[in-house]
């Protein structure tokens, strides 16, 4: 378990990150989500003691990072894909871990096949990676040890799209099996479909958190997407019902729950081809409570 409470950076005036307290539990997959210049990089390297924090504590299994002994083989950590020795190759930055760590040369080639370096790139200079390379072979790294703790800074960044289904289906695996993952990203939806928790943070302060499903509950929007076989029939059925609604796409974007527009459309006996949850939950919910910290003054395009 990782536990951070009240946890604070300043640099100078400057507050970086401001109280931030969160839990990222065994099983679970945490996602810690912000905008640029949130804080997510700054909180993840105090918890590892790549920063000094300003105050509050940060703990993995109860111990400062700093106090663990041999913490590879209980924490695997990515933070900078790109900070490995660049004249170094791919297999010697991870035979350099594994003699450190006290592992088997074995456990490299496991690693290497893990995330499908092969053993021409592996002996390449990791100055000549591609930033994919350097996630995968980041990710090498923080599995090297078998470690029951993962804290990972934007993993998926550079990642082809077969990397990133890969990726997800690693991360939850090693959840499923009792992990901690805490994963941070700015890109929703990247973290919205492999995270079981959310921590949501702008401008240095928790905005929200919990279980993804329940922030949606609480704070996501309602909003369905309808189309009917008679447009103007289901204009009229939704007008009729009180709803209010826009176009989009060959149907509408009504500001209610499925039911209640299939509701107004069976009323006005309209027959409707599609209807579904309009789908931007989370991006509405992170833009909505991030707005006051967005760098953009205008939310253009966050709802359909
Ligand atoms: N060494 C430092 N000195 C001064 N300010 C810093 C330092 N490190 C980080 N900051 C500032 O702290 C804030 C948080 O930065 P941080 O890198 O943690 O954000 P982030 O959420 O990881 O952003 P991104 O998604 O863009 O990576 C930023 O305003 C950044 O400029």
């Amino acid at each position: 378990m990782i536990s951070v409470q009240g946890l604070s950076k300043s640099y100078g005036g400057f507050r970086a990150v401001d109280d931030v307290s969160f839990v990222a539990q065994p099983g679970r997959v945490t996602g810690f989500l912000g905008p640029n210049g949130a804080g997510k990089t700054t909180t993840m390297r105090m918890m590892v003691g790549l920063t000094t924090i300003t105050s509050g504590t940060a703990t993995i299994g109860g111990m400062r990072y700093s106090d663990i002994p041999n913490p590879g083989r209980h924490v695997g950590v990515l933070l900078d894909a790109s900070a490995q020795h660049a004249g170094r190759t791919g297999r010697e930055v991870l035979t350099l871990s594994a003699r450190t760590m006290g592992l088997p040369a074995t456990r490299v080639d496991e690693m290497l096949e893990l995330v499908s370096l092969t053993g021409a790139e592996s002996k390449r200079r990791v100055r000549n990676y591609s930033l994919g390379m350097r996630q995968r072979l980041g990710i090498a790294n923080a599995l090297l040890g078998d470690p029951s703790v993962l804290i990972l800074d934007e993993p998926a960044n550079g990642l082809d799209p077969a990397g990133i289904h890969w990726m997800r289906g690693l991360l939850k695996t090693f959840a499923d099996q009792g992990g901690t993952v805490l994963l941070s990203s700015h890109l929703l939806n990247e973290v919205e479909v492999v995270a079981d928790e959310m921590v949501m943070i702008g401008q240095g302060r928790i905005v929200a958190q919990g279980d993804k499903a329940a922030l949606l509950a609480e704070h996501g929007d309602q909003a369905t997407l309808v189309t009917a076989e008679d447009r103007d029939a289901l204009a009229d059925a939704l007008t009729a019902a009180g709803l209010r609604f826009a176009v989009a796409g060959p149907g509408f974007r009504v500001e209610a729950p499925p039911l209640a527009v299939g509701r107004a459309a069976a009323d006005a006996r309209v027959v409707l081809v599609d209807l579904r949850p309009s789908g931007g939950g989370l991006e509405n919910l992170f833009l909505t409570l991030t707005a006051s910290t967005q760098r953009e003054s205008k939310l253009e395009g966050a709802t359909a």
